[in-house]
């Protein structure tokens, strides 16, 4: 049998795999990387946030066309089908492929195509059923699987009205009335992508709140807008059973209500790839949820063994994974590299969009710290009155003593890329970190980020 020897190898080529393994190469070491699938780009560009992000970009642009009254000049309203919007979402995948496939190229770092499983920890078997079976050996492993939907045994995954967010990509045909359970982040975005397609969205939420772990006033602003466009949301509702028929899906809840739709879309936790690991081989064992356990530099118990991404589990973003994977791979290195910072940022792209960095409200009051609320409203500015995208808040929270700021809070268009610049102030050290930045530094007009002016103002003047 064939084998090769690395100093590292990487099982996984999505954002964490990657990271990990560029980084290594640059620092000088012999790196290759092991994916099962044929393209590299890992779930990530091919099942997660790089088609569903795409989806929802062209499920947004197709409402703002509706919804403004300039383009009554050009056409009435217009509804795209999922498959029109799928196709750009191909087209978004096949550039990442190109453009990180080149990466590897560039940096010299081979892919081998088939499922690794330990032998022992220095050697993977890979299985590659067109090309044969081989050995890799290295002298550090990282492993990043990722994830994938977890499937519960009560529901026939295999019935063409029954998805996951993986199968969803494969829709032929637009429903008229799609049924969410699970109202986590996956579910709340694909009820977004739904409706904008003009379908009736019911979403089911076994918690009492949208995304309870958000600052309450962005939750409840998610819900009311959720609702506004049209998705019925149902809380504190847990599923009992589905039953499928040629023509439609009825799910049963267990306060007893009946659904009756013609897509069901389970969007309710996912579980780590593990079980193809043959982990028992280096004495590892994965958690019920096929996750592993790590230290703080993302090591296993096994000294030569890392794990990062979705595989270790929470925040499971493709922005901490690939912090994660070049934070794992400086280690092996370097062994004083610094950990990763803990205030991560959650972008979800819900329509209206929604981001948020560090402390909630309700956190804050828990921990008796004395904070203040500086709050912009999108309606309040220019720029949002020109684009027409004036739905949405700003909400700063800083402690009322030393002015630091401890949360921002963001609802609305382009949330995710406004929260940035406020997280460059929190990030600062001692009194670097002041809302008078945003008073004493003139932004460009009209932005989305005089909301921070507008904002900082109106929290300095409740002092
Ligand atoms: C619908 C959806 C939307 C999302 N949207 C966002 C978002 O907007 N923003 C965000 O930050 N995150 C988002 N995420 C989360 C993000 O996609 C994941 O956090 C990210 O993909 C995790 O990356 P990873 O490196 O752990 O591996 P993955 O991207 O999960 O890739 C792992 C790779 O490992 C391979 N593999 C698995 N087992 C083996 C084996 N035994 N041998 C060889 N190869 C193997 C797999 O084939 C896969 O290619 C979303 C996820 C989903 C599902
Ligand atoms: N914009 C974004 O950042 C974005 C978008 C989509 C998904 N994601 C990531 O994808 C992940 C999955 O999202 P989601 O909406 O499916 O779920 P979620 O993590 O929000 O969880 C939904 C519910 O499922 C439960 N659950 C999770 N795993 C389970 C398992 N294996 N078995 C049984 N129950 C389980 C959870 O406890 C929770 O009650 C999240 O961690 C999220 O960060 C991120």
């Amino acid at each position: 049998m064939n084998s090769e020897n690395f100093d590292l190898i990487i099982i996984g080529t999505g954002p964490s795999g990657e990271s990990a393994a560029i980084n290594a190469s640059k620092h000088g070491l012999s790196v290759a990387l092991v994916d099962s699938r044929k393209i590299v780009g890992g779930n990530c560009t091919h099942q997660g946030t790089i088609p569903s992000k795409t989806l929802r970009h062209s499920v947004h642009s197709v409402m703002k066309f509706n919804r403004n009254p300039l383009f009554r000049a050009i056409s009435e309203p217009k509804l795209l089908t999922f498959q029109q919007v799928m196709q750009s979402a191909e087209d978004t995948i096949k550039k990442q492929v190109s453009m990180r496939s080149r990466f590897y190229s560039r940096n010299d770092i081979p892919i081998f195509h088939g499922t690794a499983s330990f032998k022992n920890d220095n050697t993977i078997s890979i299985e590659n059923d067109e090309e044969g079976n081989f050995e890799l050996t290295a002298k550090q492993f990282i492993i990043a699987t990722g994830s994938r939907p977890y499937r519960p045994s009560n529901v026939d995954f295999s019935h063409p009205r029954v998805f996951d967010s993986d199968k969803i990509l494969t829709l032929k045909e637009t429903p008229k009335r799609v049924i969410i359970y699970g109202a986590g982040v996956i579910g709340c975005e694909y009820a977004s992508i739904f409706n904008g397609l003009g379908c009736k969205v019911d979403l089911v939420n076994p918690g009492d709140k949208l995304l309870s772990y958000m600052d309450d006033e962005i939750s409840d602003a998610l819900s009311y807008h959720l609702r506004s466009l049209g998705v019925l949301i149902r809380h504190s509702e847990t599923f009992d059973s589905l039953k499928t028929e040629p023509d439609k899906i009825i799910v049963s809840l267990k306060s007893g209500k009946i659904l009756k739709g013609d897509l069901f879309l389970w969007a309710n936790g996912r579980a780590g790839n593990t079980e193809q690991l043959n982990l028992q081989a280096v004495g590892l064992e994965a958690n019920k949820r096929g996750q592993l356990e790590v230290d703080t530099y993302y090591r296993t118990d096994v000294k030569n063994i890392y794990a990062v991404g979705d595989v270790i589990g929470a925040p499971a973003l493709a922005s901490a994974s690939y912090d994660q994977g070049r934070c794992a791979s400086s280690r092996i290195v370097d062994k004083e590299h610094p950990l990763l910072i803990e205030d991560i940022p959650t972008g979800i792209y819900t329509i209206p969009e929604i981001s948020s960095v560090g402390k909630t409200e309700s956190e804050l009051t828990a921990a008796k710290v004395p904070y203040e609320v500086g709050k912009a409203y999108f309606k309040d500015t220019a720029r949002a009155q020109i684009t027409g995208e004036d739905v949405g808040v700003l909400k700063l929270l800083f402690h009322r003593e030393t002015l630091a700021l401890l949360g921002i809070h963001c609802f609305g268009d382009q949330s995710a890329e406004i929260l940035h610049i406020g997280q460059a102030i929190m990030a600062q050290k001692g009194e670097g970190n002041t809302i008078e930045y945003f008073v004493t530094h003139t932004f460009n007009y009209p932005t989305m980020a005089e909301a921070y002016r507008v904002a900082a103002l109106n929290g300095l003047n409740r002092l």
